[in-house]
């Protein structure tokens, strides 16, 4: 199990603690590709995933796997420098082993317009008002999606400012369509929106906006990763 494989070591826990691999753990079973269909996926899901595949053939969208550290496999620039101690798997951690119960979800990349979509079923443990999804379970797959296509564009990025228009809920089990495109990248700054809509198109749920910052090379990660 991805669990027993990739288990995180707390270290210094004081001013500036990130949580890194532990090296001593090999990162076997990490290549389930989380972004396949399985059998908790509805036939809205999978009638939807079908016509992005279709899409696939002549090159204009890519289908994004999900490793549970997609930043691995998302094409374009190298995500972390040949130096860097620090291992991708810090980052993806919303798949989960039990099929259905949280983020199902499959991504799609058209490099030439700089969007990513992102196939989203959320599932009973996102659950906040009754029966629909929890605002943070949105922002969250709108924060992985739409910092997917940043890292496509600039590589190394984080999130500096999301902004989410809560529209209408989403209800538990339906699917629905994150779209996000790059609008602007000014230096190290890239700004994006995204939408998130009913398959149908009829319902908005949610619209956004984000900043990702490209991570500066002169500074180690940790720098900018540390809380001082
Ligand atoms: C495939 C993977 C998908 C993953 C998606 C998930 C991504 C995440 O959730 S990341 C986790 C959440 N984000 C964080 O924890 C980030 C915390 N913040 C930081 O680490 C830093 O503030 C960081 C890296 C964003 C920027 O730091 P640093 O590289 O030192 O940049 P800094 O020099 O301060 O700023 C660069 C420029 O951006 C601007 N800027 C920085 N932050 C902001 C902000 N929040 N709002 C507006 N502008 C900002 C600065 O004003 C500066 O502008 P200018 O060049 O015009 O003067």
């Amino acid at each position: 199990m991805w669990r027993n494989c990739v288990r995180l070591a707390r270290r210094g826990l004081g001013r500036g603690a990130v949580l890194r691999p532990d090296p001593t753990v090999s990162r076997c079973g990490v290549s389930k590709d989380y972004a396949l269909p399985n059998s908790s996926w509805s036939q809205g899901m999978m009638d939807l995933y079908s016509r992005f595949l279709e899409m696939c053939k002549d090159g204009t969208w890519k289908r994004i796997p999900s490793y549970s550290n997609s930043v691995d496999h998302i094409p374009g620039k190298a995500f972390w420098g040949v130096h860097s101690k620090y291992q991708p798997q810090l980052w993806q951690t919303i798949n989960m082993d039990t099929e259905g119960v949280g983020f199902e979800y499959a991504m799609f990349l058209n490099p030439s317009e700089k969007r990513m979509v992102c196939l989203f079923q959320p599932g009973p443990y996102l659950e906040g008002p009754s029966g629909f999804a929890h605002g943070g379970s949105t922002a969250t797959i709108i924060d992985s999606t739409i910092g997917s296509c940043a890292t496509f564009v600039a590589g190394r990025v984080m999130t500096a400012n999301l902004s989410i228009n809560y529209r209408n809920p989403i209800p538990l089990g339906s699917v629905v369509l994150v779209d996000s495109k790059v609008d602007q990248v000014e230096g190290r700054k890239v700004f994006l929106s995204c939408h998130v809509r009913s398959i149908d198109g009829q319902t908005l749920h949610a619209e956004a906006t984000a900043l990702f910052i490209r991570l500066d090379s002169t500074k180690s990660l940790q720098q900018q990763m540390s809380c001082q």
